[in-house]
């Protein structure tokens, strides 16, 4: 560990400038690296694969490395920060209300945008109408945002510990002080209230060194009291200058509580653009460093190209893919097999063979496509989009014809069109459910596409972060068909977020463009089980721009549909009985039917040990437990274990907590030899650990 105590405010700003500015040697081996790799690709490929690998590494010291494995925090801060724009009132950036206050507004009312720390400071009550703008800010707060005050309970308030130099040092008692400041203030104009901060937090703002009306104005704006900006800051002089010449002596006292040590400051700034840095810098301020530097230097072992063979072969292998952080997860999630066909030519070729003339007409509709895509691709042509919606009952083959589809896709479009990369997909085959994405070897439609779980407090769409856009954006930069399976559970809404996340991921800003030009095969069947807490997906989506242009199903969404049920094919009764019930056309004879296979608990013959659906979890906790009484084997009793980590020191906090984000999880699980389990929520969809997985405990 290399702790030095460095004190001189030039060595200061030296030592983070050089740090700042420090080479990373390793960055750039890794960079050339992987453009010797690339060479030979075209120049779009060869800039998104140097890219990914310089937003995705990053050189690491040892200690930087060891500190991130134990989450402990990387900065810590004892004091708050805020920021005063100064800036004159129509150059100030405003924020707007959030969507849900705007909604809720008269069409009339331009009130539209959030209160800022200036139009607090003007409804500052009368008590404060001495204070400055610079200890407004410093003093109060609005909600609860900043770094709460308990964490840092033990470092002194600066208002009662100052040295002589501190000029916020008035040597108040708390009651004295809070007498002059009370700890919660009223605005006027109803705009809330404040709390006082526990200790001043730090201030920053834009600073004009010019000598000119507008360092004037700034001056006033933050040291000097006003009360309207437009009428104060003047005072009824024809120029800031004379207003600030004034009151200079008020002035000067409030910048001296702020602005400590400014001029040694500004000094050594100045100093360092005139002169550049010294060049011993780094032997005053880290000599310990300076000192390993040059004997490492001498002995060559920081020099990348004098490493020996197999450990430059390591340092590849900080390809994006290897990244450990949450974003490369996102990455990583989008396995190989994604982009190979999970059919054998023999199963493929009797499948083909099998197919009745509805599904043969699909598979052809879509072959098509594929080979006006592949001339599309040699041809520098953009891709044709179709958007199809394969529909029909249960069992008439729909999850057949997506297998065969998406094996074509891959063997035709990917490998004929010559532009095909193992890392990017140019097909994806999802599901809404994680048993039905299992079934069909695909994803959740959720996690392919990055939508986050969990409850949401709105349907707005949210776009995701820059990283993940860059992690999603390889793998998907390229797609040119998605498929959706059990598209009856998708609502108008996922929909609308689909078309804005394709848009997103394939950087089309076209208004004209749909799903970024992806072509969209949903299959599904409208009557099976439809979207929970949203509406059907033809309906118009809640989303407010999406109203804009009305239902994305309806306008771009053409219909192909199976008719002839495979699934019951010996049993062309009961296959008609299902195809009545589907559209609920049941007959007297079908009830009757259905009512013959009515069984009571206490028939002899009760299958007790077939799956139960039941309406409410009380129902299903009871014929559990129920169950798990009557196995003579040993009985088991997990109990959670739930970690929370403290957002403020990282420290991980292991117990049990009832959160309102844990899924429905139980707090104690059950289990008996013999007995037989489901999986409630999806694990790993690749390894078919889905929602609905069944099994039986073994020893
Ligand atoms: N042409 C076919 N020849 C032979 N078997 C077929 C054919 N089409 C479908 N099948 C079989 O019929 C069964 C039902 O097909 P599939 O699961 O694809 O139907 P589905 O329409 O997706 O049903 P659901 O809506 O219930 O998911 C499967 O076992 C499938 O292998």
């Amino acid at each position: 560990m290399d702790l030095q105590f460095i004190l001189d405010p030039y060595s200061c700003i030296m030592y983070i400038t050089s740090y700042m500015l420090k080479s990373e040697r390793a960055m750039s081996e890794l960079l050339r690296k992987v453009a010797e790799e690339s060479r030979g690709e075209d120049l779009k490929a060869k800039l998104t694969k140097v890219g990914s690998a310089f937003l995705n590494n990053r050189e690491l010291s040892a200690q930087e490395a060891a500190w991130k494995q134990t989450s402990l925090p990387l900065h810590r801060a004892s004091r708050a920060r805020v920021f005063v724009n100064t800036a004159p009132k129509e150059k100030r950036v405003s924020m707007l209300k959030p969507q849900s206050v705007l909604q809720d507004m008269a069409d009339e009312d331009d009130n539209i945008f959030c209160t800022s720390l200036t139009d607090r400071y003007e409804s500052r009550p009368d008590i404060l109408k001495d204070m400055s703008l610079i200890e407004f800010a410093a003093t109060y707060k609005t909600g609860g945002q900043d770094v709460p005050d308990e964490v840092f309970d033990h470092i002194p308030d600066v208002r009662h510990s100052c040295d002589d130099q501190d000029a916020t040092c008035s040597g108040e008692t708390d009651e004295e002080d809070d007498k002059r400041y009370p700890p919660v203030i009223t605005l006027l104009n109803d705009m809330g209230q404040m709390r006082k901060r526990k200790r001043h937090c730090i201030v920053r703002f834009h600073k004009e060194k010019t000598d000119g009306e507008e360092r004037y104005r700034n001056l006033l704006m933050l040291y000097y009291p006003w009360r309207h900006e437009d009428v104060d800051l003047k005072a009824g002089f024809s120029l800031f200058k004379d207003h600030y010449d004034s009151v200079k002596d008020t002035v000067h006292v409030n910048e001296a509580k702020f602005s400590v040590h400014a001029e040694v400051i500004e000094e050594a700034y100045e100093n360092l653009q005139r002169n550049g840095p010294p060049e011993d810098v780094w032997d005053s301020v880290a000599p310990n460093v300076e000192y390993q530097q040059a004997e490492q230097i001498a002995e060559g072992t920081t020099t990348q190209n004098d490493l020996p063979e197999e450990n430059d072969r390591d340092n590849i292998d900080l390809a994006p893919h290897r990244n450990t952080n949450d974003q490369s997860e996102l990455y990583r999630r989008f396995s190989t097999d994604l982009n190979t066909t999970s059919l054998t030519s023999s199963i493929y070729r009797s499948m083909m063979r099998s197919l009745n003339a509805a599904q043969m007409e699909v598979v052809r509709v879509h072959r098509k496509w594929c080979k006006d895509s592949i001339y599309a691709l040699q041809h520098d042509q953009p891709v044709p989009q179709y958007t199809l919606f394969l529909s029909g009952p249960g069992g008439v083959g729909k999850s057949h014809v997506i297998k065969i589809i998406h094996h074509e896709t891959i063997r035709l479009l990917q490998r004929l069109s010559g532009h095909y990369d193992p890392d990017e997909l140019s097909v994806l085959i999802t599901a809404f459910t994680g048993t039905a994405a299992f079934n069909i070897n695909g994803m959740t439609l959720h996690s392919a596409l990055g939508f986050g779980g969990g409850p949401k407090k709105s349907n707005e769409y949210k776009p995701v972060g820059s990283e993940k856009l860059h992690n999603l954006r390889l793998r998907l930069g390229k797609l040119k068909l998605l498929i959706i399976d059990e598209c009856s559970m998708l609502g108008s809404d996922h929909l609308y977020h689909t078309h804005r996340r394709l848009e997103d991921i394939c950087g089309t800003c076209d208004p004209d463009s749909r799903f970024g030009g992806v072509s969209i095969l949903a299959v599904g069947d409208l009557f099976q089980l439809q979207p929970v807490g949203q509406r059907h997906v033809f309906d118009l989506p809640t989303d407010s721009y999406a109203k804009l242009h009305g239902s994305l199903w309806e306008e771009n969404f053409t219909m192909m549909e199976l008719t002839e049920c495979v699934r019951q094919r010996e049993d062309q009764d009961f296959a008609q009985l299902l195809l009545r019930m589907r559209t609920a056309e049941c007959t007297e004879d079908d009830i009757t039917v259905l009512k013959s296979r009515i069984i009571s608990k206490t028939d002899p013959h009760y299958p007790s040990e077939v799956l139960h659906v039941f309406k409410t979890n009380r129902e299903v906790d009871d014929h559990n437990k129920d169950h798990l009484q009557k196995l003579s084997t040993q009985h088991f009793h997990i109990q959670a274990i739930d970690t929370k980590k403290d957002i403020y020191t990282g420290l991980v906090d292991v117990g049990l907590y009832k959160t309102s984000n844990d899924r429905g999880l139980k707090e104690t699980v059950s289990l008996a030899v013999g007995a037989r389990v489901m999986v409630t929520v999806n694990i790993d969809v690749s390894d078919g650990l889905v929602n609905g997985a069944l099994g039986k405990c073994r020893k």
